[in-house]
């Protein structure tokens, strides 16, 4: 198929989001927005780094590769709304498997009433998948990383550590209960989208979505913030049948794992009873699992209470790319 071809069959004969003005088929791609802040933002999804195809099929390659786009744009408190993508396409990627991963990204999109509106296409050695969304919120309410003061609660919405123990289940053959829940967390992580969006009424909330692990995503907040947080470990909520794996693995997966694409999140007391309603509304999981520290804590530190009542830090560890 050549890319003409291609391009015709990828596009949209309807779109959904009103702001557009030109979607794919010119130079690029026009919307108009004036009420509303615009957020942005670009992960890109390599071959053998972020999936491997020989343990995942195109279409979960594809639906995978715009949730965690659209993870980053929910973490921002806006609306997900439309999304360009980069491909690099090897000769042993097949016109099907092209397909797929193009139909795992509509899935996504749907789901979040996403429009694809432009991308480029470019054959290359490895597969890779370079996503740029684009979403709304309203004026001066896009919810940073660095809103967060003492003495607010720290909460995190799901489960922790599902999407690595499905990587490693995908990786293994040996017998797992609940497998297809775990493997599913990994392939097709369900973004906390409408959640997010609705902590508009809350005066003040900070947010970061966990792609890199907890320790690594509060560390970010507690560095942009500057204050220093307190994490309970027995407090980290994780299903049920996530007491089947060694506890050096549920150690590991919940607080480093990352790619559960939950969110992370630190707000003041008075408002935690409200954002337990926002929650419940939405059918969302969400836990307090500690808090943001005092002004006397001058750190900016992140320290983990376990059961030996002895705080230790929790460093900032997880995924980190080797030319970062
Ligand atoms: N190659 C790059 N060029 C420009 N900005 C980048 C690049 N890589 C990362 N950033 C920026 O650095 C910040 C952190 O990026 P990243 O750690 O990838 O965030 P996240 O984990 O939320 O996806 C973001 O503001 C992002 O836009
Ligand atoms: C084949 C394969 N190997 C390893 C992993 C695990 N993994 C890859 S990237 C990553 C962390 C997130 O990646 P990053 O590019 O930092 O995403 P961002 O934080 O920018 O959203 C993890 C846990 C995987 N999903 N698939
Ligand atoms: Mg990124
Ligand atoms: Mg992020
Ligand atoms: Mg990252």
């Amino acid at each position: 198929m050549d890319e003409f071809t291609f391009i015709d069959q990828i596009k949209q004969s309807l779109y959904k989001q009103p702001a557009l003005v030109k979607g794919i088929g010119d130079d690029a791609a026009v919307f108009r927005q004036s009420a509303q802040d615009i957020v942005t933002a670009a992960d890109t999804l390599v071959e053998d780094v972020h999936f491997s195809r020989a343990l995942m099929d195109a279409l979960y390659i594809g639906y995978r590769a715009l949730a965690a786009n659209i993870s980053d744009i929910a973490a921002m408190g806006a609306a997900p709304a439309f999304y360009l993508v980069s491909i690099v396409i090897p000769d042993s990627c097949s016109d099907e498997e092209l397909n797929d991963i193009y139909k795992g990204m509509s899935y996504a999109a749907s789901d979040h009433r996403m429009d694809l509106i432009g991308g480029d296409t470019v054959s290359g050695n490895e597969l890779s998948i370079a996503i740029t969304v684009i979403g709304f919120v309203n004026r001066k309410q896009a919810r940073l990383r660095s809103a967060a003061e003492p003495g607010d609660v720290l909460f995190v919405t799901g489960t922790l550590g599902d999407a690595a123990a499905g990587f490693h289940i995908l990786n293994s053959n040996k017998f797992y209960k609940d497998s297809s829940y775990y493997m599913d967390r990994h392939r097709m992580p369900q973004i906390r989208s409408a959640f997010a969006k609705q902590l508009e009424p809350l005066t003040r909330v900070a947010l970061n979505d966990i792609s890199d692990g907890l320790a690594n995503e509060a560390n970010e907040i507690a560095e942009a913030s500057h204050v220093s947080l307190t994490i309970y470990e027995n407090q980290l909520p994780v299903r049920d049948s996530f007491e089947q794996f060694s506890e050096e693995e549920q150690h590991k997966w919940k607080l480093y794992g990352g790619e559960d694409f939950e969110l992370l999140g630190a707000v003041p007391e008075s408002e935690w009873e409200q954002l337990k309603s926002i929650a419940a509304r939405n059918s969302t999981p969400l836990t307090a699992i500690g808090y943001a520290n005092n002004r006397e804590n001058k750190d900016h530190h992140v320290w983990l209470v376990d059961d030996s009542h002895t705080p230790k830090r929790l460093m900032k560890k997880g995924y980190t790319h080797r030319s970062r």
